[in-house]
């Protein structure tokens, strides 16, 4: 396999930074418009290889990634491994948005079937997550993508989500979201690092090796 040692700034603010202080070449998607592997995390992956991300807010970047490789692997420790997107990460898909029209998106995503506050007893069963815009931590207001949008995180019933690749589709349409946090069908493999420092290897057919 053919490698080009240019790393690419698209993952957003923070891989960018990492890039320059370790002196690597930063690239740019516009230029390597195809790349032989990316390799990224996640925050859940499920059997079928679909996972969410966007937990760092970046998921547009890293989807654009994501489709220019040849290769998309996933990186991703034991915990983040489950039978059904959701399992583990409670707090929703996350959803970027155009600013302007969150509110709007707000009230589709609850169409869809995104608990709010008032149906969170019945919607969501023990979790109790319900459909948010992400605030900042350590500012006043909400989350701003590297791409100058909000991120809206989107917790859907079980049975929603053990189909990925439908919710992406309906959600994906919904005017004003820019990106969803669902990369479905998109991995050849997903590497796992076990509580045993071990790590496994799951791939596209299923089968699971231990390295
Ligand atoms: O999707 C992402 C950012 O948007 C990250 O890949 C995901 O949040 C996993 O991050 P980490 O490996 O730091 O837990």
């Amino acid at each position: 396999m053919r490698f080009r040692h240019v790393l690419l700034s698209e993952a957003g603010f923070q891989s960018q930074q990492l890039i320059i202080e370790a002196g690597l070449t930063l690239g740019d998607a516009s230029v390597y418009s195809k790349i032989d592997v990316t390799i990224d995390g996640a925050d859940e992956v499920d059997a079928q290889l679909n996972a969410i991300k966007g937990g760092g807010a970046c998921q547009l970047r890293e989807k654009v990634l994501a489709e220019a490789a040849e290769t998309w692997i996933m990186v991703a420790d034991y915990r983040k491994n489950s039978e059904t997107l959701g399992t583990n990460w409670h707090q929703g898909i996350p959803i970027e948005v155009a600013p302007f029209a969150y509110v709007a998106v707000l009230h589709r995503l609850a169409q869809l079937g995104s608990p709010t506050t008032a149906e969170k007893s019945t919607a969501v069963g023990a979790h109790g997550q319900v459909l948010t815009l992400r605030m900042g931590k350590a500012k006043a207001g909400p989350v701003v993508s590297d791409n100058g949008n909000f991120i809206i995180d989107a917790p859907f019933p079980k049975e929603m989500m053990e189909r990925p690749t439908d919710l992406l589709t309906k959600i994906k349409l919904l005017t004003g979201v820019v990106e969803v946090g669902l990369f479905c069908g998109m991995a050849k493999a997903a590497y796992f690092g076990n509580a045993d420092g071990s790590v496994s290897v799951r791939s596209t057919d299923g089968s699971v090796k231990k390295l």
